[in-house]
């Protein structure tokens, strides 16, 4: 029997195969899960349909989670599919590029607002609009990264959302706990992402990041899937509410 063997997983993220959510996503399907994905698209769903029939997939649908509508045709399309889901992975973040850099005291309202509403009032929304079909058991997962917790020069306005979002993994934590529905987050150490692309001097932040953390390298999205395999599964039915580092050990050194 494999570790996610039947299990119902709603992927959301998936941009290509550099994608972290696309590591999670193959780790899964390895153990045995049956994937769901969204896009958020055209564009992004010319990459996504073939990745959904690398891993088997016959559930894609159109989703922007910055629009209420949008998660409620998700709900509804997933709902008819499967009828019920064991885990969702939200592997989504946005903020305006021209405010990781420089002063964060520069960004203007409608940019941090937006930040916060793609990267962190989304996956309160997943999780309320899904409960009805969250099966006893379920696993929610939110993605993450050092930023939240510390000052990472040029993460600006993405630290302040990402710290928003660890306190609402928290909460979530509380709410769903008695509904037997378990809710965690991994802080991933810097991946090139096509999120990433773009940022200025992304490549230095993976060169320091390498040199400092005790296992002086970065870490891959089959890393980050792994510990989310661990997270989604029953082997982690005891954790809930928790922030994961997947990092290579950079968050333990001063
Ligand atoms: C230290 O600075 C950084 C360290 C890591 C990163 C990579 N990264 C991590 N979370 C992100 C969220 C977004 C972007 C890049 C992200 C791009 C826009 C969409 C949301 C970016 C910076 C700036």
């Amino acid at each position: 029997m494999k570790i996610l063997e039947n299990k119902k997983a709603l992927i959301l993220g998936v941009a290509n195969d550099k994608s972290i959510a696309y590591g999670i996503a193959k780790v899964f399907y390895e153990n045995g899960a049956i994937l769901g994905f969204n896009y958020l698209d055209e564009r992004i769903e010319k990459r996504v349909r073939p990745i959904a029939q690398e891993f088997n997939s016959d559930l894609v649908v159109k989703c922007d989670v910055s629009k209420d509508e949008e998660i409620k045709s998700l709900f509804e399309a997933v709902k008819e599919k499967w009828g019920s889901v064991d885990i969702i992975v939200h592997s989504i973040a946005f903020a305006n590029k021209e405010y990781l850099k420089d002063y964060y005291y520069t960004v203007d309202r409608q940019s941090f607002l937006q930040a916060m509403d793609i990267s962190v009032y989304s996956f309160t929304a997943i999780a309320r609009e899904f409960l009805p079909i969250l099966n006893e058991g379920a696993s929610l997962l939110t993605l993450s990264y050092y930023g939240a917790e510390k000052v990472v020069y040029n993460y600006n306005v993405m630290g302040v959302a990402k710290a928003a979002l660890e306190a609402s993994v928290k909460y979530l934590a509380r709410d769903l706990g008695e509904k037997g529905i378990r809710v965690n987050c991994i802080s991933a150490g810097p991946i090139k992402t096509l999120a990433a692309m773009g940022i200025s001097d992304f490549n230095e932040i993976q060169k320091i990041s390498a040199e400092r953390a005790p296992l002086k390298r970065n870490v891959t999205i089959e890393e980050v899937g792994k510990a989310a395999l661990f997270l989604c599964s029953d082997l982690s039915s005891g954790i809930t509410g928790e922030i994961l580092h997947v990092d290579a050990g950079y968050n333990i050194i001063g």
